[in-house]
């Protein structure tokens, strides 16, 4: 018996001789071979940089260069037989069959992958020499003509999560068309395949699960972690992000669904960041779920267990570490994402040392938080160090985004990080986290622990405290009362409330609520988007502060600079780079964040100074440095257009 599998991972080298004779020889002896897709790139290959991925070739191209002829004989599906070679369709219910294929897109199969697909804006010529004539209506639609069909499609639905679906069954379909419209609509569109839709997506994966979207690696996959890596068709992966589906937005534990977060966050790598969409691989690691509701769930499509955790726990993401070092290399990108702070933090510490590992939740929301304080500066004056922060919600980003801030009021002023953590407070759910409670506290929450005395209520403690600055981490919507918000405009004149929980049910406040509470001085920004707010014959524009804005851009600048671990400083770094887009036309709106349209170019100048300062800092093995990081970027970044096919 033998296995085959490692032919999938043949991208543009083309066959190998033993390959080739593997198979030719398998299918001669009837053997089983467990799954065989070749996509592989024949002849002269385009592919340049992180550019792009597998090129299609024509069958006749392909024959010739490959002599695949070996492969034909002329039994196969592939020579057009129709023989039932393999005993397929007479086999009865209670014989193994082998369902396997051998492919170089073209016809009927050409129209099902997704990574070739474009339906139909196939030419007459491709039509001919991919034999799809027939399989599509006589008329040839270029992929502008598409774009506008589509989103014309998806405006129809009034429903969001239809809005959702549509969007993935086009990403299943025809990976380019997606990424085109999501890249040219992202304004309209981010908010279907990101949060708020998300959420709801996550919370009911089960009943609308289709297709695998990445892999899912359980408890069962123990000791075969490697194997399972090695059955995703891809190899030249760049970017993974992985969830074990604990905090799901702030929707809390919704176990194995956590896979359309990892899902969403990695096809906004590719239409924000540019990276390609073959080198994104979504995970999620399914422990268990303490959810009960999930638990008890017919549709439900994780393991039925409660969590596991500590050494169990710990060995299972060991080896999910270690496989992903060993198959993709030490460059390879790990963004956690929305585990529970009581992993997150200790997963960080541990793997950022010996891997490339970067935190959204902690890091990329506290560069994106920075960056809009930096910007806010134009608005209300002064420095950050002339602010008093108050964040409610002390876990991954209320603690993360402290920090960063600390770092850079450190960094500005010449204070050490201590004093400048003064100016800096945290509710958590018991009250403003002061130094009497200090022994019970997590570690990431003692250095916040100042000298005061206990206020149990969010209104009291503003009172108390006088921010300037206030923020929103609970994920727990609606806790900034009009209380709370006429405390804050009462001691601002221009408040700066940030609410980013998410999704939006999980919102601390609307924009609304924000602009009528504070009678219009309010300078607010949300994790998920709101609409413009009309407020006394004037219109508010409310940003979105979300780590979308930085983690595309981050994650580009380390892949391209080859970087092998990331540092607070390209943190900074990310953060002076995102501030610096703000135009004073945005100022004018009260915007602290440019417009997503213009995110593409934004995330060239974040990768472009975030590789500047893998390179300052050494950390940077792509060499020698490009002269110019932004142009570099540019080029990097993936085209949803079409190629031509021979
Ligand atoms: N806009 C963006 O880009 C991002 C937004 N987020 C959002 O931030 C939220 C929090 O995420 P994260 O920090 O990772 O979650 P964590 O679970 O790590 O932290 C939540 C914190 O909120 C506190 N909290 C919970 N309920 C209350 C309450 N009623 N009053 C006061 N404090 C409360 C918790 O207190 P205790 O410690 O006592 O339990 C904890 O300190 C989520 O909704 C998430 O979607 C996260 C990342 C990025
Ligand atoms: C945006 C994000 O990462 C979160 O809400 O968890
Ligand atoms: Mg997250």
């Amino acid at each position: 018996m033998m296995s085959l599998n490692h032919t999938s991972f043949l991208n543009n080298s083309g066959f190998c001789g033993s390959c080739k004779k593997s198979l030719l020889f398998s299918r001669l002896q009837r053997s089983p071979v467990s799954h065989v897709r070749i996509a592989a790139a024949l002849g002269s290959s385009s592919n340049k940089g992180t550019g792009d991925r597998n090129v299609s070739f024509s069958v006749e191209a392909a024959v010739k260069n490959m002599a695949a002829v070996e492969l034909v004989d002329s039994e196969s599906a592939v020579a057009g037989g129709v023989k039932d070679v393999y005993g397929e369709d007479t086999a009865t219910e209670d014989q193994l069959v082998t369902p396997w294929a051998v492919s170089i897109a073209s016809g009927y199969s050409l129209l099902r992958d997704p990574h070739h697909n474009k339906g139909l804006a196939f030419s007459e010529k491709e039509r001919d020499s991919h034999y799809l004539r027939g399989l599509l209506p006589p008329t040839v639609v270029p992929q502008d003509l598409q774009v506008k069909k589509m989103m014309h499609n998806i405006r129809q639905y009034q429903v969001p999560l239809q809005k959702y679906m549509a969007m993935m069954d086009l990403q299943e379909m025809n990976e380019r068309l997606f990424y085109k419209l999501l890249i040219e609509n992202v304004e309209e569109l981010l908010p279907v395949v990101y949060t708020p839709t998300v959420g709801e997506a996550c919370q009911k994966y089960g009943s609308i699960f289709r297709r695998p979207q990445g892999l899912f690696i359980s408890l069962k996959e123990k000791g075969k972690i490697l194997e399972v890596l090695k059955n995703w068709p891809e190899r030249n992966i760049q970017v993974i992000v992985v969830t074990d589906g604990e905090r799901i937005l702030g929707l809390g534990d919704l176990g194995c669904q956590g896979m359309g977060i990892p899902v969403g966050k990695l096809s906004l790598y590719t239409a924000l960041g540019g990276v390609r969409p073959s080198a994104c691989l979504p995970v999620t690691i399914d422990v268990g779920t303490n959810n009960e509701k999930l638990l008890k769930d017919e549709f439900y499509i994780g393991l039925r267990q409660k969590r596991a955790t500590g050494q169990e726990y710990a060995e299972l993401l060991h080896e999910f570490m270690s496989a992903v070092k060993q198959i993709y290399g030490e460059k390879v990108l790990v963004q956690f994402e929305d585990f529970a702070n009581h992993n997150a933090f200790d997963l960080l510490a541990k793997y950022g040392t010996t891997h490339l590992v970067f935190n959204d939740d902690i890091q990329g929301t506290a560069s994106v938080v920075l960056a809009g304080l930096i910007a806010a500066q134009k608005l209300v004056g002064g420095t950050l160090a002339d602010h008093r922060f108050l964040f409610l919600g002390a876990g991954e980003a209320g603690t993360g985004i402290a920090e960063l801030i600390a770092l850079e009021m450190s960094k500005q002023t010449n204070v050490p990080v201590d004093d400048a953590r003064k100016n800096i407070w945290l509710v958590d759910s018991k009250g403003l986290i002061v130094s009497s409670r200090k022994e019970s506290l997590q570690h990431f929450k003692k250095p916040w622990a100042h000298e005061h005395e206990p206020i149990r209520d969010l209104v009291d403690a503003v009172k108390a405290i006088k921010p300037t600055v206030l923020i929103g981490t609970s994920g727990v919507g609606k806790t900034f009362t009009k209380e709370v918000v006429e405390a804050m405009a009462s001691l601002n004149e221009k408040p700066i409330i940030l609410a980013l929980s998410n999704p939006t049910s999980q919102s601390e406040c609307t924009a609304e609520e924000a602009y009528t509470w504070s009678q219009g001085r309010a300078i607010f920004a949300s994790g998920s988007p709101f609409r413009p707010v009309e407020y006394e014959g004037k219109v508010f524009v409310p940003g979105q502060a979300n780590n979308a804005y930085i983690f595309p851009g981050f994650g580009l600048g380390l892949i391209m600079s080859g970087a092998i671990r990331v540092h607070d400083d390209m943190l900074l770094a990310a953060s002076e780079a995102l501030a610096a887009q703000v135009t004073q036309e945005n100022f004018n709106k009260g915007l602290l964040y440019p417009p997503f349209a213009n995110i593409r170019k934004i995330s060239a100048h974040i990768a472009a100074d975030v590789a500047a300062k893998a390179y300052e800092l050494g950390l940077a093995t792509r060499l020698p440095q490009p002269d110019d990081l932004v142009k570099y970027a540019e080029s990097c970044m993936y085209s949803p257009a079409y190629r031509n096919y021979r």
